[in-house]
This record gives C-alpha cells, structure tokens and sequence, in this order.
C-alpha cells in the first residue's frame, strides 16, 4: 500500500490520544549523527491497540521513548492528548523485554515502586497492588522475591507495576520476546483480558506494542504500523479486521494467517532478509 492510502487509514475516528506529527529523531553518536527516524506522521485513537512492527534498527523502541517522553523527538513533535510531549509523562506505563525488576525487593514492594518514586505513599496503593497481583493469577507470590518467579510470572509482575499509578497509556516493547512460544502465546490472551478489565476512568487503556512476530502483532492489535528500515518511517498501516473477544481459537481465523502472510511478505521484501534472526518472525 503506498503511504497515502497508510494516512488514509490512519483516521478509524474516535478521539486521538496520540498525535506524532512529523517526528524526526537524530541521535547525536561518537561515530557521528544517526538519523533514527524521519518524518513519522501517526495518530492513535484513545482505547485503541496499535502494534508497531518493522526490521531491527528502525526506531521502534526510540518511537515508544519519545512518545513517553525519555527522549524527545528532534523534529516535529509528539502530542498525547493535545499536549507537547518535551519530558516524561505520567499518562504512560512502559513495559520492556525484560521484566527489570529489582531482585531484592519483594515481587509486592516491585510493583509499588513507581509510587515511591513518583513521591506517593506506597501504603495507599498496597490494596491496589494486590488486586493487580491477584488479576494477573500472582495472589499468592506477593511477598516472594523475583528470582522465585518464572520469566513469564516476572512479565506479568512488571504488567502489574506498569499498571500501579493507572496510566491511561502502556507502551509495550517487545515484552514477551524473551519467552518461550506457549508462554508467549498464554501471555497474549492474558494481556487481551487485562486490557478488556482494567479502564481509566471507564476509558480502556491505549496500548502500542513492539514485537518482531507478526502473528503476535495481529493477533493483538487493532492495526499494525510496519516500519520501514532505518531512518524508521511508517511505511504501511493495516486494519486487522479480526472480531473480539479474541482467544486461542483465534489463532485458526484464517484472516490472522492471510494478513500475517501479507505483513511478513512485505517486511522480509523492504529487509531483504528471510527467517535471519533479524528479520521478521513467522
Ligand atoms: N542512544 C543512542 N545513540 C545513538 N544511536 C542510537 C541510540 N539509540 C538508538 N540508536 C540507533 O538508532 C537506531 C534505532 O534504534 P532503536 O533501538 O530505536 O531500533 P529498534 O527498531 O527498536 O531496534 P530493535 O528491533 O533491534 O530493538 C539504531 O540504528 C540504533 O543503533
């Protein structure tokens, strides 16, 4: 699809939540500038799943910090609900590959950490975070450390810790990459239903989510953004037109093979790789 159709269907309607308006990032390296991205124009309506695919280097994760506000786009500009993203934001949750969470804390104090360091007062958030705990099937590994949890356990704590302060927004980077398939795949429908269950204000949560599988970003998303190599633009954007509830029968719904297929065709053609470790995940 050419990039004018992509900005047609960038307007779904419904309210946008984020707004990246020409974004340009230029990382100033030892070696010199790295132009990350160029020109990136995407809007993401509130409430909506948007999955960001594209090859290795393309900026993704640099996109999902400049839109939390870690690191400020050079050009143009970012707007989450109407406001210049310029420093860090507490409308976002971010979830990273790995679950980073601090091994000498209990599984509970991890969860509560961003209100310490947000300056709250952890006792008022403890009930908060045990029902978060408990949402995610973790009742009963509270007061455990850590390194007493699978990975997948550890991805489900930081879920919870994303979810503590009630962000309206969860930036998601590649949080299921380092699990295996079958946890992944768990994983993916737990999500769904946190995301159906846990609402700001009654708003479901907006949830942009890096991965390098394509089924993953199918089966999730409500479109997916492909990315073209570095410097990172968008250059497709795709309707997944798959109904909801989606469950594990989804993953038979011929459309999920159809498009997947259609994504994967276009990515390993723009990288000029297939199935490398790089490349784009079947
Ligand atoms: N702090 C930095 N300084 C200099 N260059 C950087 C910095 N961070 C990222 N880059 C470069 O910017 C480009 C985009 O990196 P980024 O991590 O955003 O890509 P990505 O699409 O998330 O990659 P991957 O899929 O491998 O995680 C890469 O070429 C990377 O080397």
């Amino acid at each position: 699809m050419s990039s004018a159709a992509a900005t047609q269907e960038e307007a779904p309607g419904g309210r946008t939540l984020i707004e990246v308006d020409h974004a340009g990032m230029i990382y100033q390296a030892d070696s010199g500038p790295v132009e990350a991205l160029r020109d990136i124009s995407l809007r993401i309506l509130e409430g909506e799943f948007v999955a960001l695919v594209g090859p290795s280097g393309c900026g993704k994760s640099t996109l999902m910090r400049a839109i939390a506000g870690l690191r400020p786009v050079t050009s143009g500009r970012i707007l989450v609900d109407g406001v210049p993203v310029e420093k860090p934001i507490p409308k976002v949750g971010m979830v990273f590959q790995a679950a980073l969470l601090l091994k000498w804390r209990s599984v509970l104090d991890n969860v509560l950490l961003p209100v310490e360091l947000s300056g709250g007062n952890p006792a008022q958030y403890r009930e908060r975070a045990l029902a978060l705990l408990r949402m995610v099937g973790l009742g009963d590994f509270a007061a455990k450390r850590p390194g007493e949890l699978s990975g997948g356990m550890q991805q489900r704590a930081s879920l919870c810790r994303a979810l503590i302060m009630d962000p309206p927004i969860l930036l998601m980077d590649e949080p299921f990459g380092a699990l295996d398939a079958m946890t992944r795949d768990e994983m993916n429908i737990e999500l769904l239903r946190i995301w159906g269950e846990s609402s700001t204000g009654g708003q479901r949560k907006t949830i942009v989510f890096v991965t390098h599988s394509i089924p993953e970003a199918v089966f999730l998303a409500d479109r997916v953004v492909v990315m073209s190599p570095r410097p990172g633009r968008v250059s497709n954007i795709r309707t997944v037109e798959i109904p909801r509830p989606r469950s594990a029968e989804t993953r038979a719904d011929p459309e999920l093979g159809r498009l997947s297929f259609e994504l994967y065709t276009e990515l390993s053609g723009a990288t000029g790789r297939r199935e490398t470790r790089s490349g784009p995940q079947w």
